[in-house]
């Protein structure tokens, strides 16, 4: 049987609007695909408190969590993840990128020019729909 994971995903909004996407390095599971920064909860954390142990784990920044945007359960070759995604907003630091290779604040418009991991694509049309 296929392993589950439950994933959470944060959707960082700054000031101007843009939305804090992140690229999974070449050695990563799901290599060179982007995604909202996040991870798998764990033991008995809440949704908002795996999202906020991930976001200052691997960005070493503190972000506070809004409202859900999209629960999705997407079967990869060897995988089942369900992603949730929670809107956020930064609350202290600037983030660092300490495992992803790469990180950038994107407009809403340009959100579908990235590779986004085919689970994140319904929260991507989501809020790339929505103002
Ligand atoms: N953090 C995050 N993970 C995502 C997204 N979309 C998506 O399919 N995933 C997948 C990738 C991973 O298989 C899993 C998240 O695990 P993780 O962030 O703890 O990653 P990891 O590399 O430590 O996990 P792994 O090697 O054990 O798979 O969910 C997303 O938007 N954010």
């Amino acid at each position: 049987m296929k392993k589950s994971v439950h994933v959470v995903g944060a959707i960082i909004e700054n000031e101007n609007k843009e939305i804090f996407c992140a690229l999974r390095g070449p050695e990563m599971t799901l290599a060179n695909y982007w995604e909202f920064p996040g991870g798998k909860i764990e033991g008995d954390e809440t949704p908002e408190q795996a999202l906020k142990r991930e976001i200052t784990e691997e960005f070493d920044c503190s972000i506070e969590v809004g409202e859900k945007v999209e629960d999705t359960t997407y079967e990869y070759e060897k995988v089942i993840v369900r992603l949730e995604t929670y809107k956020a907003k930064l609350l202290q630091g600037t983030p660092i990128a300490l495992e992803h290779a790469e990180m950038k604040w994107v407009t809403r418009e340009n959100l579908s020019q990235l590779d986004f991991a085919p689970a994140d694509i319904p929260a991507v049309e989501k809020i790339a729909n929505e103002k």
